[in-house]
């Protein structure tokens, strides 16, 4: 089995975050997979489990060479590690959640298995971010993430899912995909 990354990608709201965490669920009995964490400037906090650091943390690291890819949004800076890049090219199948902007870096930089993007209708993503209620999702915080669905760059995604229904109906369809990622 080739192993490689499925990067989730899709509008805030969009559920990336629910449907990862549901297809990490379903498959937590299978050591063919891995769902790291990420590295983010933000304080933990209940809606995705990540490795919370600050900002002069995530820049030593990054000039350790620590991240294999990084970017910021949201006032934020993310990255994926060096190690979940090993754990990809050691054979597993590595499913984390990256911005609609790193896709062609991803896709040129690291073993890239599928891009699945995640979508519902704007007026739904609103709802949600609003109803989510983490800090920046309220007032100037929801309007600017609406603005950068708006504006985010169109995705070569392999497998785009509508996430309107409830999320399990979404999620099988995830862990269908990362099954057939295993098959391949
Ligand atoms: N299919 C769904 N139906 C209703 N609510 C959902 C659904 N999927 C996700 N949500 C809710 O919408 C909000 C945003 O989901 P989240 O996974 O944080 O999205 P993202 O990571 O894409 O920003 C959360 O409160 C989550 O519980
Ligand atoms: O460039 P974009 O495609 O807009 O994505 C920007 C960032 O927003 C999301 O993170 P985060 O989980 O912080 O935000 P969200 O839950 O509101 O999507 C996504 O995972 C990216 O890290």
């Amino acid at each position: 089995m080739a192993g490689g990354f499925v990067l989730i990608v899709g509008p805030s709201g969009a559920g990336k975050d629910t449907l990862i965490a549901l297809a990490r669920a379903a498959l937590a009995d299978d050591g063919r997979f891995s769902f790291p964490e990420r590295v983010v400037t933000r304080p933990p906090d209940a809606f995705e489990r990540h490795d919370s650091v600050t900002v002069d943390e995530f820049r030593a690291r990054e000039a350790a060479g620590d991240w294999a890819l990084a970017w910021e949004a949201h006032g934020n800076c993310y990255a994926l590690t060096a190690a979940a890049r090993r754990q990809a090219e050691s054979g597993l199948v590595v499913v984390a959640n990256i911005s609609r902007g790193s896709v062609a870096e991803a896709r040129a930089a690291l073993p890239v298995l599928a891009v699945v993007e995640i979508t519902a209708a704007p007026e739904v993503l609103a709802a949600r971010i609003a109803a989510r209620g983490r800090d920046g999702d309220q007032g100037a915080g929801l309007a600017s993430r609406m603005r950068r669905s708006d504006s985010a760059p169109e995705v070569a995604a392999d497998l785009r899912l509508i996430n309107e229904d409830a999320p399990a109906t979404a999620a099988a369809k995830l862990k269908a995909l990362l099954l057939s990622c295993i098959e391949r």
